[in-house]
């Protein structure tokens, strides 16, 4: 259903927002100046979502900002964007305050102050990425403006530039990022025409700091219907810039499942990058174009190390265990996780290693309990006895006491 401006104004009268944010407005306000709410808070509000921060824009400038209020910070004055800190305890709020952008500013004192304000207003917003994500809401004068049908867009459920969709995209390449998250999130289509540019952007999507990419990408992975921004993705020739090539079929069968696994980015990227397991080298280079935290990339890799291939169409709890201790208790759970959607050995996988060491360092026995009891001396056989009685454990987790470990050593077990 398409809201109308007025329902909109009325979802937005009665939001949440924070009280020293309405103090900001009304301080610009009383001041001459025009200040609304922006951005994907604004959105949020019509959607009835929960929304972090809340983004003004205004006619007054960074400098006008900074005097208005005793405590600002220069986020990006370059760019006209001052954060306010305004409110005390915990009504305390930063927001940041951005001059409306546009041509420039006009010296037009002949005109109305309200006819200005909307020109400006206009233009800063149809600079904006999408049509639903360019909505004004003055709070103290309780205007709506939706001047790009974001409304109906809203109610359709589409994400669509605004105005003319190569120029959105050419000014900043992680649009087309935001574009396919959006969907995901939102469980929103693409507008046509918007895909359509985003295939004609994807070098200025190269250009874009990788950081920025991997939470886009991220957030699209942990939303309950990845499915809709990874289809996208494949569409519009993102998938290949941000992951890497896919047989077309892989690239299906990775997406048709994705939604039964947990709504884990780590667990989510490493099946997409499943089918590419034989070759580590391209798997690297995926990741660490990602600029990954060092537990995110070895979470990928030891999901999509070949070795737990067989993993996929084994209900033998030995060979589970196995393969498993390779990868070392740590991404037993995840490796569990990976292969529970699909192939649907979650529970198998979960018994099978139920109280298992999985590594040399969970034997209920150590190097040194081997010496004091005359089994082995230090050196490096005592390494591979250590390993011996791990696969004996992994026959029969029951094993792994420390009588049981000895007897079998002094081979009475
Ligand atoms: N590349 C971008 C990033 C942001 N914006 C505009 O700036 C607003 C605020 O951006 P940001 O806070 O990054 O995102 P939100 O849309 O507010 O929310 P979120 O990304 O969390 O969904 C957006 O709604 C959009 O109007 C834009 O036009 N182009």
């Amino acid at each position: 259903m398409i809201p109308t401006p007025s329902q909109a104004a009325a979802l937005l009268r009665a939001a949440p927002i924070p009280a020293a944010l309405r103090e900001i407005a009304q301080i610009l306000h009383d001041a001459g100046h025009e200040a609304v709410l922006v951005g994907g808070a604004v959105r949020d509000v019509l959607l009835g979502r929960l929304h972090g921060d809340w983004d003004l824009a205004s006619s007054a400038t960074p400098e006008e900002v900074q005097t208005l209020f005793k405590k600002t910070i220069p986020t990006g004055v370059a760019h006209g964007t001052v954060t306010v800190v305004h409110g005390r305890g915990p009504n305390k709020v930063h927001a940041e305050v951005t001059t409306f952008r546009g041509e420039g500013r006009y010296e037009d004192g002949r005109r109305p102050a309200e006819v200005r304000f909307l020109r400006d207003l206009r233009e800063d917003l149809a600079r904006r990425d999408f049509t639903i994500n360019a909505f004004a809401w003055n709070p103290i004068r309780e205007i709506f403006t939706d001047c790009f049908d974001g409304l109906g867009d809203l109610g359709r459920g589409v994400i669509r530039a605004v105005g003319d969709p190569a120029q959105r995209f050419q000014e900043d390449g992680l649009r087309a990022m935001r574009a396919v998250r959006l969907c995901a999130v939102l469980e929103y289509r693409l507008d046509l025409d918007t895909a359509a540019a985003i295939g004609g952007a994807l070098d200025v999507l190269d250009k874009v700091s990788r950081e920025r990419v991997h939470v886009e990408l991220f957030k699209l992975l942990a939303a309950a219907r990845p499915i809709l921004g990874l289809l996208p993705m494949a569409e519009t020739g993102i998938w290949p810039r941000v992951l890497a090539p896919l047989e077309r079929e892989e690239q299906l069968a990775a997406i048709e499942h994705i939604e039964r696994l947990p709504r884990d980015p780590v667990i989510r990227l490493a099946r997409l990058l499943w089918p590419l397991r034989a070759d580590k080298a391209v798997i690297e280079k995926v990741i660490d174009n990602l600029r990954p935290s060092r537990d995110e990339r070895a979470r990928v890799l030891a999901l999509t190390n070949p070795a737990l291939g067989p993993l996929a169409h084994t209900h033998d709890p030995l060979q589970i265990r196995r393969i498993l201790a390779k990868l070392g208790r740590k991404y037993a759970a995840d490796a569990a996780a990976l292969h529970a959607g699909e192939w649907a050995q979650a529970v198998t996988i979960e018994e099978a290693i139920r109280g298992a060491p999985l590594a040399i360092g969970e034997l209920a026995i150590r190097g040194d309990d081997l010496v004091r009891e005359g089994l082995a001396t230090p050196g490096p056989q005592m390494g591979k006895t250590l390993a011996d009685l791990l696969d004996w454990t992994l026959e029969d987790p029951r094993r792994n006491t420390r009588d049981r470990l000895l007897a079998h050593l002094r081979g009475a077990g």
